[in-house]
């Protein structure tokens, strides 16, 4: 790992002497991805998003006893004996519907007409299901017994007063942001999504819809880190493409408005890499150089508070730096759990795995015949090897790979969503 801004740091034509440990790496991203703050955000939005702070009810929900059962309210007590060839008869008196109380009270013979959802008639404690009623001018006849709070929702019985209904840290479902509207919540307290802006670097690129000239390609790594970004929970703050000039990469890395910054092409070693030594300049370049593949030329640091990942130009490579890297930290900043989002299961390896000791292998596998089958280990530029792949497998610095019949783990590529 290294620091500061020294001109021994420029790996420039020169070379990488050491190169960090995943592991160190993301020790190193875990200490520096503290969440950010909370802000207050709508019930509308809040789905997804990570609470800053628990959530206390100051309601009961319901707030009244209210009825389980479309039927009548009456007396409990005044049911029993109840049954087919002992019908009771009690007088209508009114009705409770859902929003439209019972003005009255119940007295003993009476009964009233209400429906699932009503509050229970003061006077009332029970309901007597529709099913075993006949109504008939104004009396009701009754056909079993219903006991004292039988089909009574009582108040509270869903959420207390005062009690935690979702925790700080607590990633939203949907049935939470449900919840948290059922107790008159119309904001809720999130931790603020990072925002993230991406640089793609190098003279060789235009965007997908723009004229080419000889030699130019089209963009791939940051629409590829666009949909990255939103899936860890990041908010794209702005996307450049930018040429290879030391003033435009530290104009647009410096540029306030951003949690995170993601430059892609220019990390490595050659004449027209700038994108370290800004970093390093105007901030600190922590770490340049992993002992990992592909992504070994992948550097990182801070300006600030703001995180920079240095992802590399050959998009296998920005994919697996940012999914190693970069992401784990937009996951962290904005409260999430730092593991990857991709279900993963032990899974027999069908053609043998290679792999170099003291190097951490991205393997893209297909799984055949409920086997592992690597498809490629190296070519970096090979985007489309990502898009065969049904997922990837990680062979550990200390393995020379897997043989057939190995158990690895495989993490799939597709969201189970
Ligand atoms: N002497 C050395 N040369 C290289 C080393 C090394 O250690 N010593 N590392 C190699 C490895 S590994 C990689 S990966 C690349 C990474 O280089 P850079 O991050 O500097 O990336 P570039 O040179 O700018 O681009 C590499 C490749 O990717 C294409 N590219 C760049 N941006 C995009 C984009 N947005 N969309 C699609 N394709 C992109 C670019 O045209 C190049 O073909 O360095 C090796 N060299
Ligand atoms: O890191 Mo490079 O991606 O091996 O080609």
């Amino acid at each position: 790992m290294t620091s500061g801004s020294s001109s021994h740091l420029d790996v420039r034509m020169r070379g990488f002497s050491a190169r960090a440990l995943v592991a160190q790496v993301r020790e190193w991203i875990d200490e520096e991805s503290i969440p950010l703050s909370g802000e207050e955000v709508g019930i509308a939005e809040a789905h997804g998003r990570v609470l800053a702070a628990d959530v206390v009810s100051t309601i009961d929900v319901p707030e009244f006893h209210r009825a389980a059962m479309d039927g009548y309210a009456l007396r409990g007590a005044e049911t029993t004996g109840a049954g087919d060839y002992n019908r009771l008869a009690f007088e209508i008196v009114g009705e409770s519907l859902p929003g439209r109380a019972f003005a009255g009270r119940v007295q003993a013979g009476q009964a009233v007409r209400i429906m699932t959802g009503a509050p229970i008639p003061d006077g009332a404690d029970a309901v007597l299901p529709a099913e075993y009623a006949s109504e008939n001018d104004n009396r009701v006849e009754i056909s079993t017994a219903v006991a004292p709070q039988k089909h009574v929702a009582p108040r509270g019985e869903d959420v207390k007063q005062g009690t935690t209904i979702a925790a700080a840290s607590r990633r939203l479902r949907p049935q939470d942001v449900g919840l948290l509207a059922s107790v008159g919540c119309a904001t809720v307290p999130a931790i603020r999504q990072p925002r993230v802006r991406i640089l793609a670097t190098g003279n060789e690129i235009v965007q997908p819809g723009d004229e080419r000239k000889p030699h130019q390609i089209f963009d791939a790594n940051s629409h590829m880190l666009g949909g990255l970004v939103a899936r860890d929970g990041g908010v794209l703050e702005s996307c450049s493409a930018l040429a290879d000039s030391r003033e435009a990469i530290r104009d647009a890395m410096i540029a306030p408005g951003a949690d995170v910054v993601l430059v892609t092409g220019g990390s490595s070693v050659g004449a027209e890499d700038h994108a370290p030594m800004v970093l390093a300049a105007e901030g600190e370049l922590a770490i340049h150089g992993i002992a990992m593949r592909p992504s070994s030329p992948a550097g990182m640091g801070k300006i600030g508070k703001r995180l920079v990942f240095l992802l590399p130009g050959n998009p296998v490579s920005c994919l697996c730096a940012y999914d190693f890297f970069a992401g784990r930290a937009i996951r962290l900043l904005g409260g999430r759990s730092a593991e990857w989002p991709y279900a993963s299961r032990s899974v027999p390896v069908g053609r043998k795995i290679v792999s170099a000791v003291g190097r951490m292998d991205y393997v893209r596998v297909a799984i055949v015949e409920g086997c592992v089958e690597p498809l490629a280990v190296g070519g970096a530029s090979i985007l489309s090897s990502t898009t065969r792949a049904d997922g990837f497998v990680i062979i550990p610095e200390s393995s020379e790979g897997v043989a057939p019949g190995g158990e690895v783990l495989f993490y799939q590529y597709d969201l189970i969503s």
